[in-house]
Parts: structure tokens; sequence; C-alpha cells
């Protein structure tokens, strides 16, 4: 297990953020940063932990700063991980070109494509490595009580995340998540060049990370599934196709199975953290439900 090295501390909400860095098999090596918030008392009793998956163009640290997480976390005992959003340095042609592509813009999956393949494989860090990392360290972090959350492109790998394994976690919700990556052009740029293809019909392994699509074909037992997804209807991204919240919708319904998934369109609220900050307590509340049932 490769060590953990703290590179900054900080006291917060109650108990401490700390940010680690350590080099990453799923990244071909890189040194990977993450930002773990552990409530006090998670020494004597280890603490349920959530993920927050950023969005395009941020860090480990853009969600622990401005997310407005910690208040709440501390309320409910509840751990929270920040990892980065992508490989960086992976010296990958054209990886600083883009803010859609590249560093800053993994995706949550595992490239496929040669040219990527070697670095970008933010799919295995975030489900595999993470928790065997942090867990083996000591942190006070119980991996057996996770749930997961995220913004926009993070909102897509939080909710895929889950729906590709959801008897690893407790619950997934998102914040203006990217809902239907293999229909959108975001979706459609960062899948074309981490998997291939240029279209999902061209490559149909872009569905196996496509929150509808998985949702819409879930084999996890009717009304196991607990999903909260906030947008705002003011959100620039919404309005420019990139996020198409009702494919999820008509997913949940082509399920058939009530109840699992909680849609709200929040009256104004645009795409950025001041969104994400007025309903992250919201959402700590809704995870906490399931990690300490
Ligand atoms: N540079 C871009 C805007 C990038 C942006 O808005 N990123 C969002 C996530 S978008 C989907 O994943 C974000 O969270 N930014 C960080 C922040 O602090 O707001 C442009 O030119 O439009």
């Amino acid at each position: 297990m490769p060590a953990l090295t703290a590179t900054s501390s900080n006291r917060v909400a109650g108990g401490t953020l700390t940010k680690y860095t350590f080099p990453s098999a799923s990244l071909g090596g890189l040194t990977t940063a993450v930002n773990v918030y552990v409530p006090d008392g998670a020494a004597a009793a280890p603490a349920p932990v959530l993920f927050y998956l950023a969005g395009l163009t941020c860090t480990e640290d853009t969600g622990a700063q401005k997310a407005g997480l910690f208040n709440s976390a501390a309320q409910h005992g509840v751990a929270l991980v920040f990892p980065d959003t992508s490989p960086r340095g992976a010296g990958v042609d054209g990886e600083e070109a883009d803010w859609q592509l590249g560093t800053g813009a993994g995706f949550y999956i595992d490239a496929t494509e040669e040219k990527w393949s070697k670095s970008y494989n933010m799919y295995s860090l975030i489900t595999d490595e993470l928790p065997a990392v942090l867990g083996a360290a000591g942190l006070g972090l119980d991996f057996s009580r996770w749930s997961i959350t995220g913004h926009s492109m993070g909102g897509h790998g939080a909710l895929s995340i889950y729906l590709k394994n959801p008897s690893r976690f407790r619950s997934a919700s998102a914040f203006a998540p990217i809902a239907n990556p293999a229909a959108v052009p975001w979706g459609i740029g960062a899948f074309g060049a981490y998997l291939g293809g240029e279209s999902v019909s061209a490559n149909p392994t872009w569905l196996e990370h496509d929150s509808s699509a998985l949702l819409a074909g879930s084999k996890a037992a009717p009304g196991s599934l607990h999903i909260l997804v906030d947008v705002g209807t003011a959100d620039q991204f919404l309005a420019a196709g990139q996020l198409t919240p009702e494919a999820l919708e008509q997913a949940a319904e082509k399920r058939g199975a009530a109840g699992e998934l909680t849609l709200r369109r929040q009256e104004g609220y645009d795409h950025s953290y001041y969104f994400i900050s007025t309903f992250s307590p919201e959402h700590v509340a809704f995870h906490a439900k399931y990690l300490k049932a």
C-alpha cells in the first residue's frame, strides 16, 4: 500500500481536514491529492464516509473550500473525501488544451483508448484505490458505510459509480449532474476521446458509464436505490443542453420502481457553488439517513 503524505491540515467544524498525497497505481504512478475531513470521535468509532466528486476544471480543493459540507457532516458524524478530478501531468498530447478534456476533466471513467489509458483511470481511483489506501491508513473511516455525491461532471461520476456498484454504496446524490453523458456534447467529447468512437451507436460501451442508461437497466432490487438530485432552473449548462435531468426521470419511470429518485428543480439557481452550498446540508442529511441506518 502506498504511503500517504500529509501536506496540510486545518481544523474545521469540530473535526480536521487533511490533504494527503500518494503515488496512484490507477493513475500510472502519478501523485494524486485528496482532502479528507474526519469529524472528532472517529478515532474511537470510525465514521461513515461521503465522497464528493467535483466538476470540470476543479481540484480536490474546490468542493472542500466552496461546497459548505463541513458543519452538516460534523452534525451527522460523517467523514468527507474530496478526490481530484483527473491525473495531473500525465504528459498526454493535448491534455491541457481544452477545459472539457484531459486535466481537470477525467470524467470518473477508466480510459480504454491507448493515448489516455495509462493514467486516465479515475473510476479505479475512486472505487478501488482510494478506499483501499485510505481504509488501510487508520484514519477512522468506515468504508462499510459509504455514500457518494458530486457536481456536474462529478454528479455524473457519483450517479454512474453508484449505479454500477449499488451494493457498495448506501446512497447517491448529485448537484446539476450530466445525467445522460452519452447523448450530450460534454459526454460525447470525453467518452469519444477516452473510450473511442464518435457516438454511442459506434461504441455502445459508453452506456456502461451513462447514469440514465444504468438506471433504466439496473438489476438492483426494486426500491433499493436511494438517489437525490438537485438542478437549478437558471443553470447555464442546463440551458445549453449538457445536463438533461429529464433523461434520468424517464429512466426511473422505465425502471418502474417508485420512490427511488427524488429530482428537484430549484427555481432561479445557477450552476455555481452558491447553488451547491445552499442545498448541500440537505444532501448530507439525506446520506446520513442511510449511512446511519
Ligand atoms: N471554464 C468554464 C467553466 C467551468 C465550470 O463552470 N466548471 C464548473 C463545473 S462544470 C461541470 O462539470 C465548476 O464547478 N467550476 C468551479 C467553480 O468554482 O465554480 C467556462 O469557460 O465556461
